[in-house]
């Protein structure tokens, strides 16, 4: 076990909040020897050092899950499903607190933290508790197969797996971590949750939230860190037996090789370049409403419709009303009731970010409105950016910028729509703005897409299966889809004979 220094420097004070900032290893704080600093996107202040993750405490955190996963996996699922029920109980009783310990790290919405977030936060324990219940198993008799077969039965059941890693970004930190660690843990898995380093600390409220609830030591562990100092210690141990990764599509393909070493399953949620289909026969106000939608979280979405694609007859009309629309959001401190937008992550996704801008305006791109940073927020607030006279094959529009900023291109017809929504190497979501319910069904049939909303946006039922084709990712989770990954799927095959008793 690392060393385990008792001073309360190891705490972050968010309005009033205390929040841990070490390591939870098998239900204990464990610190490192050394810290990094966790700065707020806010105004950039310095809000905690956070506990180091290395190989040490890569170490300890699989064997504390190796060791706990005997008895989690033996605990009758009614019992699971009860205390998952008691995390999200947890939850929403601290809702507020997480929600501006959330905004203060990560510089998301605080009304949507309150509103949105942290309820489906909640929920995200809730539903996978219920699913577990409703999961069962499956049973069939096998009718054909040769004068042996007729009469057997086969008994399909979803059987714990073992340790799971779970690697989560910072745009949404607590929502994607429990997305995860909910479904594992329904399983009668346990869990090594590495959060992202720009975020760490909700990470933290849910181990203690969950040992309140009663969730034994070791069942749910969460280590801190930089992903390159403690990553490959976690993708590599053979004694994990799932990886379940939210990020970048470079991080993937690193997780993806130090996977294959045990060839440990993966489950890949990844980037996206979705595109919104603008039909002329659409719902003008709507399809406005749902392009500007795509400045939440200042773009740091992933399912984002970064591509605006518009029928060119429209397109005069819809770009007027878009700018006219979205030059009213107002960017601001996220904690504030007024704000619509607040800042990016952290410098260096700002110079990411505008690094596209410039380069695609060297391009020959035209920028609308936006470009840069907001003049008296400062460095961190990009202003949202809609940029047109853009190239099909240019680089703002095939690669995930994840900022404010989208980009405008027109089509002529149905077929030039659909070409140009999937001509590029990601496939995670897709949107659809039309009026015409046969147009609806034939345009979203062909697009290459984990999840295609018509006439709506980020609508999301926890039983869809969710995830990305092509590069936006490997596999599916959500409802019955996360407990095939998450589990050991097992047919038992019984004959109808050679049995002493027959009770
Ligand atoms: N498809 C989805 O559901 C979804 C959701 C949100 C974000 N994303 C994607 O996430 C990306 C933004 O997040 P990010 O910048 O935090 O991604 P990232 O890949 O840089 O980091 C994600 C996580 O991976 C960890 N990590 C980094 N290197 C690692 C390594 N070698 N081994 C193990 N872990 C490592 C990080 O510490 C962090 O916890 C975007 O591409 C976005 O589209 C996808
Ligand atoms: O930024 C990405 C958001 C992803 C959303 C989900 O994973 C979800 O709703 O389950």
């Amino acid at each position: 076990m690392p060393q385990q220094p008792d001073t309360a420097v190891h705490e972050a004070r968010i309005a009033g909040v205390a929040v841990d900032t070490r390591h939870w290893i098998a239900g204990r704080r464990v610190a490192s020897a050394d810290t990094f600093p966790d700065v707020s996107p806010i105004d950039g202040s310095t809000l905690a050092r956070i506990a180091r993750g290395g190989p040490t405490e890569a170490e300890a955190a699989v064997a504390a899950a190796k060791a706990a996963f005997p008895g989690w996996a033996a605990t009758p699922r009614a019992e699971r499903a009860r205390i998952l029920r008691a995390i999200a109980d947890g939850v929403e009783k601290r809702l507020e607190e997480l929600a501006i310990v959330e905004t203060t790290d990560n510089g998301a919405l605080l009304r949507s933290h309150r509103r949105g977030v942290m309820p489906r936060v909640a929920r995200n324990f809730r539903f996978f508790a219920e699913w577990l219940l409703t999961l069962g198993h499956e049973d069939f008799t096998t009718h054909t197969g040769g004068p042996a077969a007729p009469g057997h039965t086969n008994h399909v059941s979803w059987d714990p797996a073992g340790p799971c890693v779970l690697i989560t970004p910072w745009n949404a930190p607590l929502m994607l971590a429990t997305w995860k660690v909910a479904p594992a843990l329904a399983a009668g898995n346990t869990v090594i949750l590495k959060p992202a380093e720009w975020s760490p600390l909700t990470a933290s409220l849910l181990a203690d939230i969950a040992a309140e609830a009663g969730l034994p030591p070791g069942v749910l562990n969460v280590v801190q860190g930089h992903g390159a100092e403690i990553g490959d210690d976690l993708t590599c141990h053979p004694d994990v037996r799932r990886i379940s990764f939210t990020g970048s599509v470079a991080t993937a393909r690193r997780i993806a090789a130090s996977a294959a070493s045990n060839l440990t399953p993966l489950s890949l949620e990844l980037g996206g370049k979705s595109p919104l289909l603008v039909f002329a026969d659409a719902d003008l106000e709507l399809a406005v409403d749902l392009a500007v939608e795509q400045f939440d979280n200042a773009g740091q979405v992933c399912l984002a419709a970064t591509r605006l694609l518009v029928e060119e007859s429209i397109a005069d009309e819809f770009t007027e009303r878009f700018v006219a629309k979205a030059s009213r959001l107002r960017q601001g401190d996220p904690r504030e009731a007024a704000t619509d937008i607040g800042p990016t992550i952290h410098p260096r996704q700002i110079e990411r970010i505008d690094g596209f801008v410039r380069r695609a305006v060297a391009a020959g791109a035209r920028v609308v409105f936006g470009g840069g940073s907001h003049a008296r927020l400062g460095g961190l607030y990009y202003r949202p950016t809609l940029l047109t006279d853009v190239a099909q094959d240019s680089e703002v529009v095939q690669e995930e910028v994840f900022g404010p900023v989208l980009t405008l291109q027109t089509f002529v017809d149905e077929a030039e729509a659909i070409h140009l929504a999937n001509d590029t190497r990601f496939g995670l979501a897709a949107t659809v703005a039309t009026g015409d319910h046969r147009r609806a069904e034939r345009v979203t049939a062909e697009l290459v897409a984990g999840t295609v909303w018509v006439n709506c946006f980020f609508v999301r039922d926890l039983r869809a299966p969710f995830g990305g084709s092509r590069l936006s990712g490997v596999g599916r989770e959500g409802g019955t889809w996360s407990f095939d990954f998450y589990c050991d799927l097992k047919n038992r095959v019984m004959a109808p004979k050679g049995f002493h008793d027959h009770g």
